[in-house]
């Protein structure tokens, strides 16, 4: 994994000159050459672990898989947000771990969880690093060391039933990886977020992540079935049978609960079978406002596509034009179809029924193919915008179909007002991608002139669209999570009773407070 990148440097996009030259007029952008300094120059904090507490590790995980040299405690001091980058490029890498843990399997995470409470050590899970709101950034929390408790090993497939459509993986399991295992066995998990290359299964549900097709396969908590979780005071089972009175759902406590609560070993999770068919078509609207509600329609009715998303004015044109193709007027949504090959095309045409009904015009299935086809390499993008002085970041929300369109104007003038000015401007783009009977969320996307002090120059846009999300009925965050960026709106979002129940349930879980402090629960008062 890249120190200061999205992934595999060799594979970062170059950015075509005609767009080129586009961006550096509305941005009013010099295009200047950013690189991240050598990573020799960087500046790590040296190692708080003392031998004797090292040993303890040890003599849990083996020598071998407790590692505190720099080239790993850099690779575990954040995630991939845009600020985690930019501050890397630029040479910090303060806090780091003072060590990084290698278990193999959930008896090793829960002695590694006991040692770390009788020794005061904070420790920060950590599956693909991919969190964007400062989740796995390793705060000490007035604690004497702080680890990474890297899952990687935890990567099989511990067991199929192919008669109940279940399957347990361990937390680790990167996202291709899970889709390999299945795949052996005729069956897909259908979870496919943008970081899913690198994004573990122990990190969705940590995260309560939601995928690019979600509105056939449903949020990633949608599929879970199970939970195996290491807490300082033991092992919690929650889960299992497909439905239970048995009192509140604990797999609903634990799911989203960020690495403060325990440690997520194996997820039980429902799977599918490997679609025969996938058939997509794109369509054109008059404007944003009318693709929403052709959307809002879809789903509200019975047939739903398996992936449906509507691109705001902003982002089809940038769209077309990254893709080298003359924009249409209006606004774009694709969908996407999976399932049995009848099965298929009868839903298709009972939703193109419902989009002509709500205004649209069928485009045909080619914006589809070159959406699939460009899916997963944005972020390689955002590396190259770096590297040449131009700020890129996302943040989402999600709000009643009531509220959605005044949240959406009021986080895009917020986002705007924060931006535009003399360091240049700012294009600010939006579209909908995870719809529900009741609401939908927003995912917007900014791109502006790093400035001359970018990070401050985001935060300060950031916290601006936060207190407009907040001001506006839509929530913090729809599916990054909350980590230590977003928790200060999580008294806001959850109020002061919620507050005091996370806090209760962490101090019944996890007494000396040494998982993940200072990430998701609000401090009281
Ligand atoms: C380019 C990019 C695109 C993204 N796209 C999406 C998207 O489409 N949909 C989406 O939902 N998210 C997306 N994200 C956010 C991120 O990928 C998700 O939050 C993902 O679920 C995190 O998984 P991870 O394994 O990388 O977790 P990490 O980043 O390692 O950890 C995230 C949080 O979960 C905790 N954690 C991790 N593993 C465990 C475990 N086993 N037990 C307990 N706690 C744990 C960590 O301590 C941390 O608080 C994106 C991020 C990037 C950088």
């Amino acid at each position: 994994m890249s120190w200061f990148a999205w992934g595999d440097p060799a594979r970062a996009r170059e950015l075509d000159p005609g767009l080129r030259d586009l961006v550096a007029q509305v941005l009013r952008a010099r295009f200047e050459a950013l690189p991240p300094v050598p990573e020799e120059q960087v500046e790590l904090p040296p190692t708080r672990l003392d031998a004797r507490t090292r040993g303890l590790f040890a003599a849990v995980v083996g020598s071998e898989h407790v590692n505190a040299e720099d080239p790993v405690r850099l690779r575990h001091c954040g995630g991939k947000s845009t600020p985690d980058l930019l501050l890397r490029r630029a040479g910090t890498a303060n806090p780091a771990p003072d060590a990084v843990l290698y278990p193999a399997d959930h008896d090793e995470v829960e002695r590694l969880l006991a040692v770390c409470s009788a020794e005061r050590v904070a420790v920060v899970p950590f599956g693909g690093g991919t969190s964007v709101v400062g989740g796995v950034t390793p705060l000490r929390g007035g604690f004497r060391a702080v680890v990474a408790l890297d899952l990687r090993r935890l990567d099989r497939l511990v067991s199929v039933d192919p008669v109940s459509m279940t399957a347990v993986l361990g937390a680790g399991v990167r996202g291709p990886h899970a889709e390999a295992l299945l795949a052996e066995h005729g069956l897909t998990l259908g979870h496919l977020p943008q970081s899913h290359e690198y994004a573990t299964i122990g990190g969705y549900a940590a995260t309560r992540s939601s995928g690019q097709a979600s509105s056939g396969y449903g949020r990633f908590e949608d599929m879970v079935v199970s939970l195996r979780v290491a807490t300082p005071r033991g092992t919690l089972e929650a889960g299992g049978p497909p439905a239970s009175a048995a009192g509140p759902d604990l797999r609903r406590l634990l799911l989203g609960s960020e690495g403060t609560l325990g440690v997520i070993t194996e997820v039980g999770v429902r799977v599918r079978r490997t679609p025969e068919r996938v058939l997509d078509e794109a369509w054109t609207f008059p404007d944003f406002r009318t693709g929403v509600d052709a959307l809002r329609v879809l789903a509200q009715s019975d047939t739903r596509p398996t992936m449906a998303r509507v691109l705001d004015e902003s982002e089809t044109f940038v769209g077309a034009a990254m893709g080298g193709r003359e924009a249409s007027p209006g606004c774009q949504a694709v969908l996407g179809f999976e399932g049995a090959s009848a099965e298929v095309d009868a839903r298709a045409a009972a939703v193109r029924e419902l989009m002509a009904g709500a205004g649209g015009t069928p485009l045909g299935p080619e914006p589809v193919a070159h959406w699939r086809e460009n899916r997963f390499s944005s972020p390689y993008l955002r590396d190259t915008l770096l590297s040449a002085g131009i700020l890129a970041e996302t943040l989402e929300t999600a709000a009643s179909w009531t509220g959605l369109l005044p949240l959406y104007a009021a986080v895009s003038a917020a986002l705007t007002g924060a931006l535009e000015g003399d360091e240049g401007g700012a294009v600010v783009m939006c579209h909908v991608s995870h719809t529900y009977p009741t609401g939908a969320s927003l995912y917007f996307t900014v791109a502006t002139a790093a400035g001359a002090d970018p990070v401050a120059r985001w935060g300060r846009a950031k916290r601006a669209a936060s207190d407009a999300i907040m001001a506006n009925g839509g929530t913090i965050t729809h599916h990054h999570a909350v980590g230590a960026d977003h928790r200060p709106w999580m008294a806001a979002e959850i109020g002061p009773l919620g507050g005091d129940v996370l806090r209760a349930v962490k101090a019944a879980l996890d007494p000396e407070g040494v998982l993940n402090p200072g990430k998701l629960i609000p401090d009281p008062g």
